[in-house]
């Protein structure tokens, strides 16, 4: 059934759906890797669309940007459209010294400053969030058949993409390898939907060094990233 946010009827969608925050990503993934494309959402400029993958049906879903935007779409993914697995495909800053423009992070946990994970649990809990070990099992070795360099580790996601407030030095120095907005609430809905949920990242910007990715290129230099999440999302299905 359509919602306030989706146009897309019950069936529209994959199970598997690969979750960009930036909607022109989705266009982009679905119009260079996926055959046999049909749009099934519009509202909002939230483009959602479905085809094949050699042969295996996927979807791509916009989310927006942040974890109340993408909290939107994978409720309704979820509970309106009977989806199972959810690959974030986004950008982050890097803040681990040896991390270069472009490379690719599994992100095996999600830190953050969002009250979502302490509103959940209350007072006094500090709730790990963590990806599906499977698909994250299949993510890193997929990478290796690939040939495709990957990091595994804790990513930060921040409510704020501007803030002066954080010690980003800090998390850095305590193993964080980067920052985004979305890690910590995906692998919060994964455990709470009872669904599948891995964050694949491409480094964009460089916190600390002040390199960046122009706009441009965020969309359309994740090629590597796009390799590991689609042939992840076939192994899945099939093992
Ligand atoms: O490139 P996407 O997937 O949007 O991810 C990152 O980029 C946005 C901020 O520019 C945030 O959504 C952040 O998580
Ligand atoms: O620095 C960055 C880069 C991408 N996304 C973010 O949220 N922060």
């Amino acid at each position: 059934m359509a919602t306030p946010h989706n146009e897309a009827k019950m069936g529209d969608y994959a199970e598997t759906v690969l979750l960009p925050g930036d909607p022109l990503r989705a266009k982009y993934i679905a119009d260079n890797f996926l055959e046999d494309v049909v749009q099934v959402n519009g509202v909002r400029g939230a483009l959602g669309f479905t085809g094949t993958y050699k042969g295996h049906r996927i979807s791509v879903q916009g989310s927006g940007m942040g974890i109340p935007s993408m909290s939107i779409y994978i409720n309704e993914l979820v509970k309106e459209y009977g989806v199972k697995t959810i690959m974030r495909v986004g950008s982050f800053g890097g803040m681990a010294p040896d991390l270069q423009l472009g490379d690719v992070v599994l992100a095996s946990g999600g830190s953050t400053d969002s009250s979502v994970v302490a509103n959940t649990f209350g007072p006094g809990i500090y709730y790990s969030t963590v990806p599906d070990f499977k698909l994250l099992d299949i993510a890193y070795h997929t990478a290796k058949e690939l040939d495709i360099p990957v990091t595994v580790g804790n990513i930060f996601a921040a409510d704020r993409f501007y803030n002066d407030e954080i010690d980003m030095q800090k998390l850095s120095d305590y193993g964080v390898l980067g920052t985004e907005m979305e890690v910590a609430g995906l692998y919060l809905l994964g455990a709470k939907l009872k669904i599948q949920t891995l964050d694949i990242l491409t480094c964009s910007d460089h916190i600390f060094r002040g390199e960046a990715l122009s706009s441009a290129e965020r969309q359309t230099s994740f090629a590597n990233m796009m390799h590991v999440a689609l042939e992840t999302a076939i192994k899945n299905e099939t093992h």
